[in-house]
């Protein structure tokens, strides 16, 4: 006995189906069937004490104000500010390295608008590590979401830095073995997703992270398809920056955040200014609020940053590493089981650590056939590039069918959807 409590199991049928009664939107039909909703990379769905939370806000006059003298508006601005203390504590940061945005999109943006501003940075030796210029290189990956890459193909093209990518193998899997020769003195910053929100595919970070610190290179993380599905700390992972998005781990649409180093927030310029954010003397000596609030110009979503706290309340319930190993489940089953399939394809390393993401093709029948069939059977998956067209590029395809779950799903989802499939291509006469 090492005195340690006993670690916690996967999550049992039992309490998915409890899970699922808290989502009631589950319970909707398309064609007479219920739904069964395998498309929870590009959103989940929410429980019910998540739209509660932000009923609450749209009820009551606090919603829209905070930052004022009446008791309403302290009240909300406490709100506001517990909900950036919740989901700073999930992710393992301090309170004032959580910047609220819209979502990861905007996160990643900042930070891209802030290397190409970096005169108006404030920080002494910090700013020096934004300001980027020709000859300076950017790293990123063939793997990234389209979010975690246009930022940084703008950045470039602003500043005459130049972009380098980290290519996949035949499989998707990442080429790691390029990184010594593809991180140099010139890498000012490395930009890298955590999990392929086509894959499914947990990165090594920890390779990522040696290769930028040896040359001083700014880390960005792009954790929105990690922080929903695995426990993430982002001291742990050593990380610059890191941004996702809410609507992706049950919280509502419209919030999302940046963690960045405290030190590093302090030295980058905003990317909104106004709505007391800026005390302007002349430009030249401007002084910014420190960060967080630094970046929260004007009213800020009380309602979205409440339903997104109510959420991560919600998720650290269940436990983050029962999730975690409820999805490996899941996602072994999806990956074995839509392997076995005639005329099946499934994409992805076989042997990489992997959430309960799959992409797939059925051999002769095109994606967006295979998702309507699918959907007039009451399956709910995602067809296309999912916003990553250099990995379908690189896989030497255009389109994927994508099934991913989320904590809500049973194993009979993921047997439904194999059965489908078993007669997809029957149906299609191919
Ligand atoms: C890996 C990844 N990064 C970034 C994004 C962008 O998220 P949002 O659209 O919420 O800004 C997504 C959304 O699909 C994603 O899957």
């Amino acid at each position: 006995m090492t005195g340690q409590p006993e670690a916690q199991v996967s999550l049992s049928a039992v309490e998915v189906q409890r899970i699922k009664a808290d989502f009631e939107i589950l319970e909707h039909q398309v064609n007479g069937t219920d739904v069964v909703y395998l498309d929870s990379g590009a959103t989940s769905q929410k429980p019910r004490c998540v739209y509660e939370a932000e009923q609450h806000f749209y009820e009551n006059a606090n919603a829209a104000v905070h930052r004022g003298a009446h008791t309403l508006a302290v009240e909300a601005t406490e709100i506001y500010e517990e909900a950036r203390e919740t989901v700073a504590k999930f992710i393992g940061a301090r309170t004032n390295e959580l910047v609220w945005t819209s979502n990861a999109t905007e996160a990643l943006n900042l930070i891209s608008y802030s290397m190409s501003n970096a005169s108006l940075g404030r920080g002494g030796e910090e700013a020096a590590r934004f300001r980027i210029g020709p000859g300076d290189e950017i790293l990123t990956t063939e793997i990234e979401h389209h979010a975690n890459l246009i930022p940084w193909q703008e950045l470039a093209f602003r500043t005459g830095a130049t972009l380098r990518y980290v290519p996949v193998a035949e499989d998707g899997a990442l080429r790691y073995d390029l990184l010594d020769e593809l991180v140099t003195e010139k890498t000012k910053l490395v930009a890298f997703t955590h999990v392929s929100n086509v894959l499914g595919t947990i990165t090594d970070t920890r390779r990522f992270v040696d290769a930028a610190r040896k040359v001083g290179a700014l880390t960005v993380l792009d954790g929105c398809q990690s922080v929903p599905h695995l426990p993430v700390d982002v001291k742990e992972l050593d990380v610059d920056f890191m941004a996702f998005s809410g609507h992706k781990m049950l919280g509502p649409t419209g919030i999302g955040a940046l963690y960045g180093r405290e030190e590093l927030l302090n030295a980058m310029p905003p990317f909104l200014t106004g709505g007391s954010m800026i005390t302007v003397v002349d430009m030249e000596h401007a002084q910014f609020l420190p960060a967080p609030q630094r970046f929260e110009a004007g009213t800020q979503r009380i309602a979205q940053t409440h339903g997104l706290a109510t959420a991560v309340s919600y998720l650290q319930e269940i436990g983050m590493d029962r999730i975690a190993q409820w999805e490996e489940h899941l996602g072994a089953m999806l990956y074995e089981g839509l392997s076995k399939i005639d005329g099946v394809r499934v994409f992805g390393p076989s042997d990489a650590p992997r959430i309960g993401t799959v992409p797939f093709e059925v051999l002769g029948v095109h994606p967006h056939d295979v998702g309507q069939y699918l959907d007039s059977r009451g399956i709910a998956v995602r067809v296309g590039h999912h916003c990553a067209q250099p990995l379908h590029r690189a896989l030497g395809i255009t389109a994927t069918t994508r099934a991913s779950t989320y904590l809500y799903n049973t194993e009979e989802d993921i047997k439904a959807l194999i059965d489908a499939l078993g007669t997809v291509r029957e149906y299609f006469g191919v």
